[in-house]
């Protein structure tokens, strides 16, 4: 691959975050082409690449991965699947962007932050999206400038119509609340220290058996607190919001205002019905910035210490809910190699 020639991107797991990643590479990427896709549901995957005018559609991950015109891989099987993906590029010295989250479980994280180091350069780059949504940038922006002082508190509100199917309570903190745990990190530019898991009598939307919703709260190692209501049967559609408390003020995104309609008796906003919508022009940006870091040679965004630690912070998190009570977090001391 030069810097010139199109990347050629194979994508591991055609469901629904995979589709929508082959289409964009296919229709809104510059710089990249989908080479291979690969799916255990073979028929799913020949679908997909009928879609994009034909692409080679494989099987098994091992074999896409050493076909010809394949320079880099993009994970989207769901994340028990990563580790064995993630090894597999490793073993072809591929660039990867591995959907969120890295591992359900912190002992694959580790041998993952351990088989990165072994190949002695950053390959890659995990899918926490959020940090390339504009307004959470914006409001990073906002916090590092100082304005407001010191960030007392973060609120954060995570609601989707409907759990997928299957869904446990525990998936709800390593799929869901995952993202919260990064967005906490990198917007306060702290570690988390300690979670503890509160549950309200759970909603009758939700299944049987399902803890819906519930209230994560985060202790920061710079004394902030960072609580997340996850509520996947909300229903009425996808929200997902923040809202920093600063020492001189407060700053609020997430409210979805892009119309505003004020008629008789009425005055409001839309609600996104999911994922997919809210967060289309983060996927975008996370996609290219991937590419463009990729044909230069580089690395950047969250990579694997950032996948390793938010798996840490979901395990003491699963254990407050299981255990009650207040959890510590003791992450490994941060390699050189991943930097300051
Ligand atoms: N960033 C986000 O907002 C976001 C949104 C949705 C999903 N995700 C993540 O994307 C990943 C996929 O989620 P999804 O909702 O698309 O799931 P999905 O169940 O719709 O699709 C997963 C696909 O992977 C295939 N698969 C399973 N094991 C495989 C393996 N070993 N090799 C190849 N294919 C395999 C399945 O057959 C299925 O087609 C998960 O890690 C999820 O957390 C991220
Ligand atoms: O996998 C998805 C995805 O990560 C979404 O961004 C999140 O809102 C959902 O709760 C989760 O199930």
């Amino acid at each position: 691959m030069t810097q010139q020639s199109s990347l050629g991107v194979a994508v591991i797991g055609t469901g629904r975050m995979g589709a929508d990643h082959v289409r964009r590479i296919n229709e809104v990427t510059s710089g990249a082409h989908v080479a291979a896709v690969v799916d255990l549901d073979t028929d799913r995957a020949e679908a997909v690449a009928a879609e994009v005018g034909g692409c080679a559609a494989f099987a098994d991950p091992a074999e896409a991965l050493a076909a010809p015109g394949v320079d880099a891989v993009l994970v989207a099987s769901p994340g028990p699947a990563h580790e064995a993906a993630l090894l597999t590029a490793f073993a072809h010295d591929l660039p990867v962007l591995c959907e969120k989250p890295l591992t359900p479980d912190t002992a694959a994280a580790l041998r993952l932050l351990e088989a990165e180091q072994r190949l002695g350069h950053r390959r890659v780059q995990v899918g926490f999206m959020r940090r390339y949504d504009r307004e959470y940038v914006r409001l990073k922006a906002l916090l590092d400038s100082g304005d407001l002082g010191r960030p007392l508190m973060l609120h954060n509100r995570h609601r989707n119509p409907e759990n997928p199917p299957g869904f446990t309570s525990a998936m709800a903190i390593n799929d869901s609340v995952a993202h919260e745990m990064d967005i906490t990190r990198w917007l306060l530019g702290q570690e988390v220290t300690a979670v503890t898991v509160l549950r309200p009598r759970p909603s009758g939307n939700a299944p049987e058996g399902l803890a819906d919703p519930q209230l994560v709260v985060l202790e920061t190692d710079g004394g902030a607190l960072s609580d997340v209501e996850i509520y996947l049967n909300a229903r009425y559609g996808y929200q997902v919001q923040a809202e920093a408390v600063c020492e001189h003020g407060t700053a609020r995104i997430g409210d979805g205002h892009d119309l505003l309609v004020t008629a008789a008796g009425r005055w409001g906003g839309t609600v996104t019905p999911g994922y997919l919508e809210r967060f289309e022009d983060a996927y975008d940006r996370e996609v290219q910035a991937w590419v463009d870091a990729t044909r230069r040679g580089e690395v950047t965004g969250p990579g694997i210490w950032d996948g390793y630690a938010v798996a840490a912070i979901c395990e003491a998190a699963v254990r407050s809910q299981t255990e009650g009570g207040r959890v510590e977090v003791h992450l490994v001391d941060r390699p050189a190699f991943y930097g300051a």
